[in-house]
């Protein structure tokens, strides 16, 4: 573990670590008040049409539509949730039916014209205008979706659109993979818990706390396991114990100092390394791999570093494995506002603020890794390819927002 890194590129790293997983199998059913969130682990199909029967989208008159231009009695009224005889056909030589909003429409009438567009309305007649559409305001049953059809894809995450769809198929309960487990770990003894007393000398430990909440934010549940200190015997033991979860993810102890060495207790308990080394800044000494079946995420110590590689590199590992389909992350284009210099020769992770298409570089772009407060003031980051040595002001660029999307094409995401 002491010898000099090989730093491997970017783009062959994401897919490694990417190669590390397949997606679990593991499935429950669950209600779907609680499945905000959750990842579909079959196709839903549709089981009932929508809609599920010709309805009228307005408060109005349904009419034939060779009835433009004259006045009709009116047959009978329909209400929303009038069923059996009166909604059958029963339409006479110029007659129509008054009719409210989301009331079945009969056979015998085609087209809806709302109240407000009709002249001379009574209790018993009304003037339908002469200019007129065809099979305007009719909503046609299975129109939206046909039963047999696939409404939503296994593989989806589910929001809040898609209760709505769930909801309107009498579906209560639904089957979904079940959660991955993620232990995280700080490594250190120079840390402390946020509830401790840390003198001068020592710091607080804000990297736990920090990518838990990342992962919250994104959907999944972590386990905070404590922090394992500076040493080879101890770190084994606590390591070996946490192979029932599905990812380990540390912090801390995977560079080249003589206390680094996270990297060789996971290597005493079975880790084949996919990489250790990145040609990337922050985060070169990331490092990812297998230990039987559990995942180990060895994210870099800097608080600035490990939040920026769990967004960049597991993030889209993680997604797979909890069997999204869509797991790489979507840019959204920009307009650079201050020139700022990045070093070509490797991929440089670059902090801003974007808002209403405008990026902001943070601090232009002159902030050391150790930093906390930058990740607070940024919103979104700027990846550069290894050849980038500047961004103009006025630039075009493709960003990652914290909170964006992912999809599922990969796209390059390098400026
Ligand atoms: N000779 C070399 N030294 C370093 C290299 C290198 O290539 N050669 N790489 C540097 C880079 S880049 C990084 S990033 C850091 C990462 O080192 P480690 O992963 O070994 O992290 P530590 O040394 O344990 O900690 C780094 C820094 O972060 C603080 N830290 C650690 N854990 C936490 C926590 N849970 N909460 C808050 N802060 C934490 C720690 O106190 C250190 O200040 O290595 C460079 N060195
Ligand atoms: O990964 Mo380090 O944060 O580049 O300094």
């Amino acid at each position: 573990m002491h010898g000099k890194l090989n730093y491997l590129d970017f783009e062959i790293a994401r897919q490694k670590s990417l190669d590390l997983v397949n997606q679990t199998t593991f499935k429950e059913i669950i209600p779907i008040s609680d499945a905000i969130g959750r990842v579909l682990s079959k196709d839903v199909i549709c089981v009932k049409n929508l809609p599920a029967f010709n309805n009228s989208a307005m408060d109005g008159f349904a009419i034939k539509f060779s009835d433009a231009g004259k006045t009709l009695s009116i047959n009978k009224v329909i209400f929303a949730g009038d069923k059996g005889e009166k909604v059958e056909p029963t339409l006479k030589e110029n007659e129509c039916y008054k009719i409210m909003t989301g009331a079945k429409v009969p056979f015998d009438a085609d087209t809806i014209i709302p109240i407000e567009n009709c002249f001379d309305v009574t209790q018993n007649s009304v003037k339908i205008p002469i200019e007129i559409k065809k099979g305007s305001n009719l909503r046609l049953k299975g129109e939206e979706q046909k039963e047999g059809s696939v409404i939503l894809k296994k593989g989806e995450k589910i929001t809040s659109s898609f209760i709505t769809l769930l909801a309107s198929q009498g579906l209560i309960k639904i089957e979904v993979y079940k959660k991955i487990s993620i232990a995280v770990l700080s490594t250190g003894n120079e840390i402390k818990e946020p509830w401790e007393y840390a003198d001068d000398e020592e710091i607080y430990n804000c990297n736990s706390y920090a990518l838990i909440s990342l992962l919250k934010e994104k959907d999944f549940d972590a386990t905070y396991c404590g922090v394992i200190p500076d040493n080879l015997e101890e770190s084994k033991t606590y390591i070996k114990d946490l192979k029932n979860y599905d990812v380990i993810i540390s912090t801390g102890g995977i560079s080249m100092g003589d206390a680094d060495f996270v990297g060789e207790a996971f290597l005493q308990n079975g880790l084949e390394v996919a990489f250790h080394g990145v040609n990337i800044k922050p985060g070169r000494p990331i490092m990812m791999g297998k230990m039987q079946n559990t995942v180990v995420i060895c994210l870099p110590g800097n608080p600035l570093t490990a939040m920026v590689n769990i967004y960049l590199f597991a993030l889209p590992m993680l997604k797979k494995l909890q069997g999204e389909t869509s797991i790489n992350h979507g840019f959204i284009k920009a307009i650079n506002q201050k020139e700022f210099k990045t070093k070509a020769g490797r991929v440089n992770v670059v902090l801003g603020k974007v808002q209403n298409g405008e990026f902001f570089v943070t601090r232009d772009n002159k902030y050391g890794s150790g930093m906390i407060t930058v990740l607070y003031e940024s919103n979104s980051i700027l990846v550069t390819n290894e050849q980038t040595s500047n961004i103009n002001q006025n630039q075009e660029i493709k960003l990652l927002e914290f909170n964006g999307k992912f999809f599922e094409e990969n796209i390059d995401i390098l400026n």
